[in-house]
């Protein structure tokens, strides 16, 4: 049977919405290995529809079930890229879907997905759906991957910070005693993405390098960080919901004149003030802080935010504790799905504010 083995596939598509990422990993004996990884690009096409059906729009009921076999196809893609790497068969591929809305203040959130197409086109149990079930239990289905983190990057006396800086941001601080907490810190990369694509037609900034050319503008900077967003209290959490291109255009409109490449400075030092402020405001002595997600490629980003930290934390990539940065959000849900298939809770309350422990996650049999 399958179901015995210990190999996983996960699968994110997240809010920065460039693609899947993939990865085959074993669970063998407690374990957390990566056996392969693999990333697919949305076609174009597929992409734009994604990024209008983030927002309310004309027949969208329709245009989120054909977006979401396009998706299945892309999984299914990407299943496709993994699998020869298993030397046996695969217990189950975890597939998270796409956020298009998140709102659990009113009790709910969409990933959009066809799971059902994926089992179909791949003969490989699916599981999706995590998030729905930590909403329902009063919590905010967001972050997940706080429990995973702890698993593979928590150390017995030492305290650390591990940071996912993709389209939004978020932290999780993992105490030497064991105690958990995490939250959405706000933007990632979706606003730098959002403004480079308006200037100079690229898909994010590489390096931070264009940021590196302009300098942070304080007084954008200061309305920039007068968000409520910031300064709520956890457990929170957010995504293009909140921080959309309305949101940036209405802040920029009342500090006119800033040239673009300070803008995208500015833009760059508020995900790492953002960031820095999270962790100081949790009170506790951090041994390190380790990044992943795409925002680890972002030297700039990475500078601004060891400064803003107050240059004695050293700031580190996941790689140094042995998971590439674009690696750990696939295996977070390579990880989640191989808990639901053993039918073990995946979420962890003091994060996500839920009622309790929750097995997260619907299964579609091959
Ligand atoms: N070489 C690079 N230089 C600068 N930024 C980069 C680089 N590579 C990736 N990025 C940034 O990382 C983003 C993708 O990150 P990632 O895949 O972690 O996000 P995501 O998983 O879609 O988002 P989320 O974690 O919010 O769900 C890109 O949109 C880009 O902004
Ligand atoms: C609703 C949703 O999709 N949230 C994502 C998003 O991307 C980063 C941040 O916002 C985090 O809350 C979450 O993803 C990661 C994988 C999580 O659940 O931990």
């Amino acid at each position: 049977m399958s179901n015995s083995s210990s190999l996983y596939i996960g699968l994110m598509s997240g809010t920065s919405l460039d693609g899947v990422d993939g990865v085959l990993a074993d669970f063998g004996g407690g374990a957390i290995r990566t056996i392969e990884a693999a990333f697919v690009p949305f076609p174009p096409a597929l992409r734009e529809e994604l990024m209008a059906l983030q927002a309310k729009s004309d027949n969208e009921l329709e245009r989120e079930a054909i977006a979401a076999n396009g998706l299945a196809a892309a999984y299914a893609q990407c299943i496709d890229a993994l699998r020869p790497a298993a030397s046996g068969p695969i217990a189950a591929a975890a597939v998270h879907g796409q956020t298009i809305r998140h709102r659990p203040e009113l009790g709910f959130t969409r990933q959009t997905n066809n799971p059902a197409l994926v089992a179909e086109l791949t003969g490989i149990d699916v599981v999706a759906d995590f998030r729905s079930r930590d909403i329902a239990a009063g919590g905010q289905g967001a972050p997940l991957v706080p429990a995973f983190h702890q698993a593979a990057f928590g150390k017995a006396g030492v305290t650390r910070v591990v940071v996912n800086i993709g389209g939004i941001g978020n932290i999780s601080v993992l105490r030497g005693d064991g105690k958990v907490s995490g939250f959405d810190t706000g933007p990632g990369n979706v606003l730098m993405d959002l403004w480079i694509g308006r200037h100079l037609g690229k898909a994010y900034d590489a390096g931070g390098a264009w940021a590196a050319s302009g300098r942070v503008n304080q007084a954008l900077l200061a309305v920039l960080l007068d968000e409520p967003y910031f300064h709520q209290p956890a457990p929170k959490s957010t995504g293009r919901d909140l921080f959309h291109a309305e949101w940036l255009d209405v802040r920029l409109a009342r500090c006119p004149g800033v040239a673009p490449q300070d803008v995208q400075a500015t833009l760059t030092r508020l995900t790492a003030v953002t960031i820095a402020r999270a962790i100081k405001d949790e009170g506790v002595d951090v041994d390190a802080v380790y990044i992943c997600g795409g925002g680890a490629y972002n030297g700039t980003l990475l500078r601004a935010l060891a400064e803003e930290l107050g240059g004695e934390v050293p700031v580190e990539s996941t790689s140094v504790l042995g998971v590439a940065p674009n690696r750990v959000e696939a295996l977070a849900f390579a990880w989640l799905g191989y808990r639901f298939m053993r039918r073990e809770p995946g979420n962890m309350p003091a994060v996500t504010g839920a009622k309790g422990l929750r097995i997260l996650g619907a299964l579609y049999p091959a």
